[in-house]
């Protein structure tokens, strides 16, 4: 569980997040939206422990995601907007996620084909000279093989074509039971047949929190 108490970011005077409380439960798949500034990246990264929030708190399983970082990322599945600009190739990348994070490579090549990205002829090829589809494709083959309790998505099919986003919302259907997801995004459209429940949120508030249809 997610539970996030009067939370309040401040960024210099500027108010990103405006005594926000919310909480996101085990089966909750969750669409996050409002207009650009918002707070919804902000939201996000204070759920991840990235901010100090200037008040409140935010608790997972009772933990707090500052104090305790490295737990809370073992249990978070996240892929931004933009991916990061890494260096390895994917051979490397896959062999660094199976050390660091524990992460079954069978599992990474399973997802990777299921969301037809051709591993086996880029191997040698640097993560950042991918396409920037390929690159989604990689992130969210790496998502779904860590088995997270928590999957947060930012944006995730912004790059993506439509077959490939298709396969990706049959993955994620499959893999949704039990766990928490949240997608930022800018069109219901896109999510509406795996969220449950959808956030609207403005001038750093959440303005409206509203079940869409029954659990999955
Ligand atoms: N690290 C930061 N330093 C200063 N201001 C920040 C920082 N991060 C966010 N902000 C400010 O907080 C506000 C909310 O930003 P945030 O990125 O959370 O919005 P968002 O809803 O995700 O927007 P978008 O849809 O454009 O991605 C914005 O005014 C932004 O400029």
């Amino acid at each position: 569980m997610i539970e996030i108490s009067n939370l309040t970011k401040k960024f210099a005077s500027h108010l990103s997040l405006d005594d926000v409380s919310i909480a996101f439960n085990k089966n909750d798949h969750v669409a996050i939206m409002g207009p650009n500034g918002a707070g919804k990246t902000t939201l996000i990264r204070s759920i991840m422990g990235y901010y100090h929030p200037t008040s409140g708190e935010v608790l997972i399983e009772g933990l707090n995601p500052i104090k305790n970082r490295i737990e809370i990322l073992e249990k978070i599945s996240f892929v931004p907007q933009l991916p990061p600009p890494i260096k390895l190739n994917l051979e490397e990348l896959i062999k660094y996620i199976e050390i660091s994070a524990k992460v079954e490579k069978e599992l990474i090549l399973h997802y990777a084909n299921e969301i037809k990205l051709d591993i086996k002829n880029n191997l040698h090829k640097s993560f950042f000279k991918l396409s920037g589809g390929m690159k989604q494709k990689m992130l969210i083959a790496i998502s779904l093989a860590k088995k997270s309790d928590i999957l947060i998505y930012d944006e995730p099919t912004a790059n993506l074509d439509p077959e490939a986003r298709d396969d990706f919302f049959r993955l994620l259907k499959q893999n949704e039971k039990e766990k928490i997801s949240l997608f930022v995004t800018h069109r219901l459209d896109e999510v509406k047949d795996i969220v449950n429940r959808q956030i609207y949120m403005d001038l750093g508030k959440v303005i409206s929190d509203k079940k869409i249809k029954e659990f999955l």
